[in-house]
């Protein structure tokens, strides 16, 4: 492991980060309108691409890090913008500094799923169509398959990368582990990348363990952390309701219908597009299966996505949820779209099994109440489940602890000053 990033830490001793700016801090003294650095064509497609006028306080404190080509740490909460963190950046140098040999590619965004790494092509061909195939976007199986398989014609593409960004960062490198050990495959991985080039990482939230991980991992870098506190992550628009419960998986399924038939008895929430998590694919086949039968069925015409599914089976089960709420909208699925997924018209996410931890509950509930939006998560806990598994009722209080991240400000186009 030689160079950076993979500088093993001499000693527990060696510093996270060597800048660590915190909102509070950057709004006693703000920054310039970083998006006045990323060029006009680029601004010019923000706003008629994606409707984004201004940048918000994540980006106008990690932006001019990452265009100086500086390496960056992003963690700030769900919904807040960490997608243009490193986009801009990265199209920004591939049509100014790397200009010079525009057949060559210039990055690579890694994230844990397929679902993610598509999501973020599309966004990155509405802001500049002509420089998107200059840039890798790959789940780390696809990274190993590329660069170790003998069979692969893959392996040259990664000549020219300069850029990196690992967006889920710690689901990327940290994997399921709640540990501070970085899996195997996180160093093989990370082997495979190139040493000399710039490191652009984003999550939303950080477990200890993974901190520590993380840390070995990348000693040197600057941490743009929102809020002071790690207790201060959740988005700040997000309702919360826990119902709490005993009885058997029938009762827990019954449950789930009168919360689905209360948000549609009630007019201001009524029509809207819901997300259910489980922990499990089969979990998801027995949710699916039951509010297909439901009443309530025709209503939602609900969808699932798991793992198990065929990719195109995926796909489309996605892109009708995200873009036809006619169509579809309820998905039932699991840790598969947890991560980074963009669904704008989501405002009801249901937690059907107990999150592991607090970093699975932020993330899933984080698919709903983004840039600024309201939205409610609804938590479904049985007696005798738990944080990892096992626990009680008690254990939810590590939730109820958690306080609000603070509020960003989004300006879209079309809104009233
Ligand atoms: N400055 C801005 N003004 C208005 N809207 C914005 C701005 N920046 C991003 N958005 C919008 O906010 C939404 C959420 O952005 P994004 O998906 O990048 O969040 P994220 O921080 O990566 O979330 P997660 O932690 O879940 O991955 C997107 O629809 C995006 O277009």
């Amino acid at each position: 492991l030689e160079g950076f990033p993979l500088v093993p830490p001499p000693s527990s001793s060696v510093a996270f980060c060597t800048k660590i700016s915190t909102f509070s801090r950057i709004s006693a003294s703000p920054d310039p309108n970083a998006f006045d650095m990323i060029g006009e064509e680029l601004q010019h497609s923000l706003s008629m691409q994606l409707g984004v006028l201004e940048p918000n306080e994540v980006q106008n404190s990690s932006l001019p890090f990452a265009m100086r080509g500086e390496n960056v740490f992003v963690i700030a909460q769900t919904g807040s913008g960490k997608t243009l963190t490193f986009l801009l950046p990265i199209l920004h140098h591939l049509n100014n500094t790397f200009a010079s040999s525009p057949s060559q590619l210039g990055a690579i965004v890694v994230g844990p799923t397929a679902e993610l790494m598509a999501q973020h092509y599309a966004i990155a061909k509405k802001l500049a169509p002509t420089l998107v195939e200059r840039v890798l976007f790959k789940t780390p199986e696809q990274v190993i398959a590329d660069l170790k398989s003998p069979l692969s014609s893959n392996a040259a593409e990664y000549d020219g990368i300069k850029i990196v960004a690992i967006d889920e960062v710690d689901a990327v490198l940290c994997g399921n582990e709640f540990n501070s050990t970085v899996p195997e495959s996180s160093i093989e991985l990370l082997n495979l990348l190139p040493d000399q080039a710039q490191y652009i990482l984003t999550t939303a939230h950080l477990n200890r363990a993974h901190t520590k991980a993380l840390n070995q991992l990348f000693p040197q870098i600057n941490m743009i952390r929102q809020g002071g506190s790690s207790q201060s992550i959740l988005v700040p628009t997000l309702r919360q309701e826990f119902h709490y419960f005993s009885g058997n998986n029938s009762k827990k399924l019954e449950k789930l219908e009168s919360i689905l038939q209360k948000a549609e008895d009630n007019p201001l929430r009524a029509g809207q597009s819901t997300i259910i998590f489980c922990e499990t694919e089969s979990g998801v086949e027995l949710v699916h299966s039951f509010l297909e039968k439901s009443p309530l069925s025709k209503a939602f015409a609900p969808r699932k996505l798991h793992v198990r599914m065929e990719p195109n089976k995926r796909s489309d089960a996605l892109s009708d949820f995200q873009t036809n709420p006619e169509k579809c909208r309820l998905l039932v699925t699991h840790e598969i779209a947890a991560r980074g997924l963009d669904c704008p018209l989501v405002r009801h996410v249901i937690l059907f099994d107990t999150p592991k931890d607090v970093s699975a509950f932020v993330h899933r509930a984080g698919r709903t109440a983004r840039a600024g939006e309201d939205g409610t998560v609804t938590c479904l806990v049985q007696a005798g489940t738990g944080f990892n598994g096992g626990g009680s009722f008690g254990q939810h209080k590590q939730l109820h602890a958690l306080q609000d991240a603070p509020k960003l400000n989004f300006k879209k186009a079309g809104d009233a000053n």
